[in-house]
């Protein structure tokens, strides 16, 4: 019998959120320090034991920026394979609840218009989310 060991991928699930107020859209700029450094990303984070999505992500933004949101749609998931684990972002589409926003995390942050979206230089996976997000403005109009 031939035996293989079969690698273990390490999955994980990161809610992140696509947060309208005024026409605009907030983008975060991700820390010098951590992986992806300076990437712009949708804040959110990663998901912890026993919680939903929706959970996770009311956490992870009180965390980062403070504030309270409404979570108003969920768009599909974006899988990013990094080889030796393979990160599930899951956007949601959602509007502020607390407009004082206190940043922990971030470089800084950014509103902008959807169109203008793509001229920042995002995390792997997320212009892939971005196009989603198009589509649901396009099936909304
Ligand atoms: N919140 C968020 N994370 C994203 C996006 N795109 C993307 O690839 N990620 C990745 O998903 C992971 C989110 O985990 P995290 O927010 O706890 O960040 P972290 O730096 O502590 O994670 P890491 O050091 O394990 O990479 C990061 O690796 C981050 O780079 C995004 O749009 N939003």
């Amino acid at each position: 019998m031939i035996e293989t060991l079969v690698p273990v991928k390490l999955v994980v699930r990161v809610p992140c959120a696509i947060i309208e107020h005024q026409g605009k859209i907030l983008a975060g700029q991700r820390s010098p320090f951590l992986s992806f450094p300076l990437k712009w990303e949708f804040p959110g984070g990663k998901q912890e034991e026993n919680e939903t999505d929706e959970q996770t992500l009311e956490r992870e933004i009180m965390e980062e920026l403070g504030v309270e949101i409404h979570i108003i749609d969920k768009l599909p998931v974006t899988i990013i394979d990094q080889g030796w684990r393979e990160i599930i972002l899951v956007p949601f589409v959602c509007s502020l609840k607390t407009e004082n926003i206190v940043l922990t995390e971030h470089e800084q942050i950014i509103w902008l218009e959807p169109d203008d979206l793509q001229s920042l230089d995002w995390t792997d996976g997320d212009l892939g989310i971005i196009q989603n997000y198009y589509q649901y403005l396009a099936v909304k109009k």
